[in-house]
């Protein structure tokens, strides 16, 4: 809820709430837990440059109606770097940092930004993330945008040396977050585990449990993003 003072009236108002998923089966774990029409959830389609587009369109859309968004949700499922983010654990993104977005060279990975292009990092707002963590028990921490899904130790490895914060990698949260910061919109990501990042196993991704946690989540979350004031940052 926002609370504006104008003319010496108090005006109140909900922020709408742009909940953006991957695939069909994250969007229906998450609207599962709303009823009412503050908070919209799509299946913007899996990897970063699809999630841009399909956000970008439906914050454009939505401001064309006259009917802005004011926050920006990414969420699904992902793998969490143990032991800090176990299977069925869920994070909160204090950084969502794309991982794979820069050169390769014979020193190593150099991200784009230091190649004197863009960014490679959004931050959520605090406040927010703070609230969360106390709603949910998620963890906070770097969330990493990557469109590889990582299958090896060694990569695994790799991307904790050049991340030490990161909890989690996902496929879509920084293309979320630069379509939200297009918009001047906040963006989080939200995310519950469903497999360890590390060599790859796909049979043993406990994809039903995570959607049961992003459903409960989300549950506890529908009070937080509906009192948020976006003044509070
Ligand atoms: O097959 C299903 O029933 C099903 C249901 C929900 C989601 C899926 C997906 O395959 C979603 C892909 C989505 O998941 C994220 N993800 C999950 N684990 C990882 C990972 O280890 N590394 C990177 N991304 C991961 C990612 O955001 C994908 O878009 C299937």
């Amino acid at each position: 809820m926002v609370v504006q003072a104008e003319e010496g009236r108090l005006i109140t108002s909900s922020v709408r709430v742009l909940v953006a998923t991957a695939v069909p089966a994250e969007r229906d774990a998450v609207a599962r837990a709303f009823t009412g029409d503050a908070v919209t959830v799509i299946a913007a389609g899996v990897g970063p440059a699809l999630a841009a587009a399909s956000t970008a369109t439906a914050l454009t859309t939505a401001a064309l109606e006259g009917a802005p968004y004011g926050l920006v949700v990414s969420a699904g499922i992902a793998g969490g770097f143990p032991p800090e983010a176990p299977v069925g654990s869920l994070v909160v993104a204090d950084e969502i940092t794309v991982a794979d977005l820069g050169a390769e060279t014979a020193d190593g990975f150099v991200p784009v930004t230091e190649l004197g292009f863009g960014t490679v990092t959004h931050r959520p707002p605090e406040t927010l993330v703070r609230d969360i963590v106390s709603a949910t028990g998620a963890r906070p921490g770097a969330v990493l945008t990557v469109s590889t899904v990582t299958g090896t130790a060694e990569r695994a490895a790799e991307l904790r040396a050049r991340h030490p914060r990161a909890l989690a990698e996902a496929m879509e949260g920084f293309g979320v977050a630069e379509a939200a910061a297009a918009h001047h919109v906040p963006v989080l990501e939200i995310r519950a585990v469903s497999n360890p990042v590390g060599p790859r196993d796909r049979a043993a991704w406990r994809i039903g449990d995570a959607l049961a946690a992003l459903t409960t989540a989300f549950g506890k979350l529908a009070p937080v993003l509906e009192s948020w004031n976006p003044y509070d940052q």
